[in-house]
């Protein structure tokens, strides 16, 4: 059996966690480092258990086969035994770690227990709680200016709903008080136009919006995502590919934003009015490759969607939530008006969009519709979160974190600079990601970090990126930093 001990610097061993420490109050007994059970990753069990479930699923992007039930706060457990820290968390969606006590009481509620096994048809049978549990949670959590959401089922639904908002939208616009006319009806019945919509929505170069097929056509990160897949024919505006470090850059990085935004606003102006129905746009681009843009851009994206009539939408689905040190990381742009609309999943395991004009829900019921429109036992789950972000103050522990970690990683990554390059998310809270001379040395990367009891992900082409629980804290955050001084060695 091979001991981590033995592999690691010594920087965790020494380290505890802090009074206050909400880890500690969640999980008196989470481990205080990762335990490597087998010499590699996956182990014998894993890999069986994986080999069996391949003859039933597409397991073949499996890492390790997970054992949950021992899983408890930033550790992972696998099938042999191996404890890691967790810093992927399910691709950016654990929020309070795992096995998290306050979210088992509201699992084995019976609040939960009936929204379970009493699943409602929302739009047509909605429960007499649900105004309740949404107010108390995913409304309370709502984005500064915004008081209305619709609940969906995915990331790309929410996307896809918040598009289908858009576009109704704008052809009520165009339609003014009329009806729908007899050609609209007979059209959209053979997939044409007036009835089916000409409208488009912009996206951005690089861009990550989900794999359904509307939201696939805005996603632009990899073709592997889109080939042999219908599209829509909707315009990519290019995004900024900023120099880091960005104190030595500013010039250069402002004329890159400034060529980004005039190239965002001449596609904008080579549609009809009303056109270009909506654009969505991340906080940060992360399975692109967590490629960031000042408050000073997307403020300019703001004035030119302002200025042309076009909705924005803010696809908060991994962003959101917690991790940039703001609940929301639009919230670090200080807009003039919020956008008009905010998408969210993951960190809050339900999933919708957040709206404040009325005008943005249909003239007429079953427009925006399907059977379960979102889920109770999830929308249960959103209010504990929140309640929970809130009681122990974990934006601000998360925030606090980062400023922590951040200038730890900036002196173990410059040891290397002909290995890795263009730190970035610093005043970001823990979303924080990094690049490597090559994907070949990214992939290293990450291995060896697993074969130390750490689990990072990937994104983009050549980056890592960190998306840990909101109750990483920094005694977590030095054994990651042990690990990568390692693994980096090992490179
Ligand atoms: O690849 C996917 O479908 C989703 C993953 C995602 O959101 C990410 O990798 O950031
Ligand atoms: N966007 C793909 C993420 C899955 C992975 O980490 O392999």
């Amino acid at each position: 059996m091979l001991r981590l001990s033995r592999l690691l610097s010594k920087r965790w061993l020494s380290s505890s966690k802090p009074a206050g420490s909400t880890a500690a109050h969640y999980f008196p007994h989470e481990p205080k480092g990762p335990h490597l059970a087998t010499d590699s990753i996956p182990g014998p069990k894993s890999q069986a258990l994986n080999d069996e479930l391949g003859q039933v699923f597409d397991n073949r992007a499996t890492y390790f086969v997970s054992d949950y039930t021992n899983s408890v706060g930033n550790y992972i457990s696998d099938a042999d035994g191996n404890q890691l820290l967790d810093m992927y968390c399910q691709i950016s969606s654990i929020p309070l770690g795992y096995s998290n006590p306050e979210l088992l009481k509201a699992a084995r509620s019976d609040e939960m227990a009936n929204a379970l096994i009493n699943r409602p048809a929302l739009a047509c049978f909605p429960s007499t709680d649900y105004k309740q549990i949404l107010q108390d949670g995913i409304l309370a959590a709502a984005p500064p200016g915004h008081n209305k959401v619709w609940t969906a089922l995915s990331g790309s639904d929410a996307n896809e709903t918040a598009f289908k908002a858009a576009f109704m939208y704008q052809a009520a616009i165009k339609r003014g008080s009329r009806d729908f006319s007899a050609e609209e009806m007979a059209s959209a019945m053979e997939n044409k136009a007036p009835g089916c919509s000409d409208g488009v929505i912009l996206s951005f170069d690089k861009g990550f919006h989900g794999r359904l097929f509307g939201s696939l056509s805005t996603t632009r990160s990899k073709a592997i995502h889109k080939l042999d897949i219908p599209a829509f024919p909707w315009p990519k505006a290019p995004f900024p590919a900023l120099k880091y470090p960005l104190s030595e850059n500013v010039q250069a990085n402002q004329a890159e934003e400034q060529r980004c935004l005039d190239a965002f606003e001449s596609i904008i102006e080579s549609y009809p009015p009303h056109t270009v129905a909506a654009i969505i746009v991340e906080p940060v681009q992360a399975e692109g490759g967590d490629n960031h843009a000042s408050a000073a851009f997307f403020q300019g994206i703001r004035d030119i969607t302002l200025k042309h009539k076009v909705l924005m939408i803010v696809d908060e689905v991994q962003t959101g939530v917690g991790a940039s040190g703001k609940f929301w990381a639009h919230e670090h742009w200080n807009l003039t008006t919020p956008p008009d609309m905010v998408t969210f999943s993951k960190k809050f395991q339900a999933a919708g969009f957040y709206f404040h004009d009325k005008n943005l829900q249909p003239n007429q019921p079953y427009r925006q519709f399907n059977t379960w429109c979102g889920d109770p036992s999830k929308a249960i789950i959103a209010k504990t979160i929140y309640q929970e972000v809130v009681k122990h103050g974990l934006v601000e522990k998360t925030a606090a974190t980062g400023a922590y970690l951040y200038p730890q990683l900036q002196a173990v990554l410059d040891k290397h600079p002909d290995k890795v390059l263009n730190l970035r998310g610093e005043n970001f809270g823990t979303f924080i990601a990094w690049d490597f001379v090559d994907a070949g040395a990214r992939n290293k990367l990450l291995a060896e970090m697993r074969a130390r009891g750490v689990n990072v992900g990937g994104c983009g082409d050549v980056s890592a990126r960190l998306r840990p629980t909101l109750v990483f804290e920094n005694s977590h955050a030095d054994v990651f930093l042990g690990a990568l001084e390692d693994s980096l060695k090992a490179l």
